[in-house]
């Protein structure tokens, strides 16, 4: 290395400072060890004073921050006096809805700072990436489903990121910012909440009231036949929020569920007739409590929760799932859980029988003797009661006092619609059922031939369901050429063997509707009435689901191996 041309440089640290004087070099000198030399080093190289650059720097960065902090202050002003705004904290769902739908605004699309989202999606929900993710290249190279490579094709949702921005809606300019508050950190909460504050020029928030109005509507023409089902929040959240939203599903078409027309005819009347905002005036002028129970009970898998579900969605009601069971679940819990409640929905206390109500002193006074009669007239049906029954066995942390208190004292909320679900109603205490808090019973069985024949057809029929919910034929599983990089399927000969079992799988066989009734009435014939549970029949029909010839011929073999098992007292057989 030639260091000649540095010693030719002649350094004179004491004169470094007198060639560049500038106020800069003297401040960069105290504060960068060694800007002396560099400053000398520049100018004698190239005859440039790197001080009047930085001096150029500093001054455009001060009056860039000179102009900002002018700004911020201009707007700040010119904001509290002139601009109206609304916030919105993110434990309301208005503020869910608000993030959706500018996400989906030009805005976002044209924005240079957004945060993506992966969502994870829980068990019970339907994300729409998910539904929009390409059911095309999802198998393997053996021609088998493979989950990850579908995950891959979901595409992450973009979001406004924190931090403020502008966008249009209906000609006028509004200003929007997301912004993270610390939260003191306890054990029950740990995680930071978030705000929106969205903003418009003038001293009227009217034109925010109505761009929330419309991203609301928005909202359900979006969810549109969509039902959200929440449960109670982790005990450790429910301080915040009692509830949490665990899904939003597609509505189940109250068509789907099999039952005697007249009773879901009975029903549906009756929740009308309920819900109709007139009915609330007409309870509160008479003095009754604006309240509406529902006792739905039968054997297991005869469609209980499948009637809840198909109620929510023709009443476009969302639906709160509580089960008594839950752990740590307390009798103050249930109480919040029921006030915090929104006006209108559906409540599912499920399987009230199993939750084996604590008893309390209190709970052995004849708790129905404030029983009134049914106040709008409904028919309710009588239930035997046990006169011998065995006392509940004790597992619930809530004592029956607790829940009748709960749904219906003083501090209950009005204008929801409480349906039970309950396996075996014989088991139930009087008062909990007694008119005012069940005010129709609706009886499920086990399957009659009608609705055999109703499942028969759901399953195959083709022209009821769009094209998009029809199986999609898979191609069958091949054996593929051994890739040392790759684990493959096929890599031995019972590989081979298994996937020659898999490609066996049968073509979608599609039979005309008038053959399928016919086809149906034969299904429904070979099975005896009150033996089977709809939720039975599906699940056989289900393992042939693309094969409604097969069903037909299997079905008299395994109607009796079920048979014959429980003859002989033994539980579940395959299918
Ligand atoms: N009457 C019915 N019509 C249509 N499908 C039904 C009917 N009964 C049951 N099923 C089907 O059986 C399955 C279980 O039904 P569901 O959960 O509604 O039964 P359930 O009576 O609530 O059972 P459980 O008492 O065990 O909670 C669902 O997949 C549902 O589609």
């Amino acid at each position: 290395m030639d260091f000649s041309r540095l010693n030719s440089l002649k350094f004179d640290l004491g004169s470094a400072n007198a060639t560049l004087p500038s106020l800069p070099s003297t401040l960069l000198d105290a504060l960068i060890p060694g800007y002396g030399i560099f400053s000398q080093v520049v100018f004698r190289l190239l005859g440039f004073d790197i001080g009047l650059l930085v001096s150029g720097c500093l001054v455009v960065i001060g009056l860039a921050k000179g102009g900002q902090y002018l700004y911020h202050r201009v707007y700040a002003i010119f904001a509290s006096y002139f601009m109206s705004s609304v916030q919105i904290e993110d434990e309301d769902q208005l503020f869910r809805q608000v993030v959706e739908w500018i996400a989906e605004q030009n805005m976002t699309r044209v924005s240079r700072d957004l945060m993506a989202v992966t969502k994870w999606v829980s068990a019970y929900e339907d994300s729409d990436e998910e539904q929009n993710a390409k059911d095309e290249d999802v198998l393997d190279e053996s021609g088998i489903f493979n989950y990850e490579k579908w995950a891959s094709n979901i595409p992450p949702r973009y979001e406004p990121n924190f931090g403020s921005d502008r966008f249009w809606h209906a000609g006028r300019m509004f200003a929007f910012s997301r912004t993270k508050k610390e939260k003191p950190k306890s054990i029950w909460n740990s995680s930071d909440t978030q705000f929106l504050v969205i903003q418009c020029v003038g001293r009227s928030t009217e034109p925010i009231k109505e761009l929330l109005n419309h991203i609301k509507r928005w909202t359900l023409t979006k969810e549109h036949k969509m039902t959200s089902v929440y449960r109670p929040a982790p005990k450790e959240e429910r301080r915040d929020c009692a509830w949490d939203r665990q899904s939003c599903r597609p509505s189940r078409p109250m068509s789907t569920v099999s039952l005697d027309q007249e009773q879901k005819a009975k029903i549906v009347m009756d929740i009308n007739e309920y819900l109709h905002p007139a009915s609330a005036r007409w309870y509160a002028a008479r003095g009754i409590p604006y309240r509406r129970g529902y006792l739905f009970h039968g054997p297991p898998g005869t469609g209980k929760t499948s009637l809840s579900f198909a109620l929510a969605g023709i009443f476009g009601l969302d639906i709160y799932c509580i089960s008594l069971m839950e752990i740590g679940l307390t009798e103050s819990d249930l109480n919040k859980l029921f006030t915090t409640l929104p006006r209108r929905c559906i409540v599912l206390l499920e399987d009230i029988d199993s939750a084996g109500l604590r008893r309390t002193d209190d709970d052995t006074s004849d708790a129905s003797s404030d029983a009134t009669p049914s106040e709008d007239g409904v028919k309710v049906e009588s239930l035997p009661k046990l006169p011998g029954a065995a006392p509940p066995v004790i597992k619930s942390l809530i004592s029956l006092s607790g829940l009748l208190n709960t749904i219906d004292g003083a501090a209950s909320h009005e204008g929801r619609v409480l349906i039970m679900t309950t396996n075996h109603p014989d088991k139930l205490d009087p008062a909990l059922i007694r008119p005012g808090r069940v005010d129709l019973q609706v009886i499920f069985t086990l399957a009659t031939r009608a609705q055999s024949r109703d499942i028969f057809m759901r399953m195959y029929s083709t022209t009821s369901s769009s094209p998009q919910t029809q199986i999609p034929a898979t191609k069958p599983p091949r054996p593929t050429t051994p890739n040392p990089q790759q684990p493959a399927l096929s890599s031995t000969r019972e590989d081979d063997e298994f996937l020659a079992l898999l490609a066996r799988e049968p073509e979608l066989d599609v039979v005309e509707r008038v053959e399928l009734g016919g086809m149906a009435e034969e299904f429904a014939q070979a099975l005896p009435e009150g033996r089977f549970s709809p939720a039975e029949i599906q699940g056989f029909l289900l393992t042939r689901k693309k094969e409604p010839r097969r069903a037909l011929g299997e079905v008299g073999a395994w109607r009796d191996g079920v048979l014959g098992d429980r003859g002989r007292g033994r539980g579940k057989r395959g299918v």
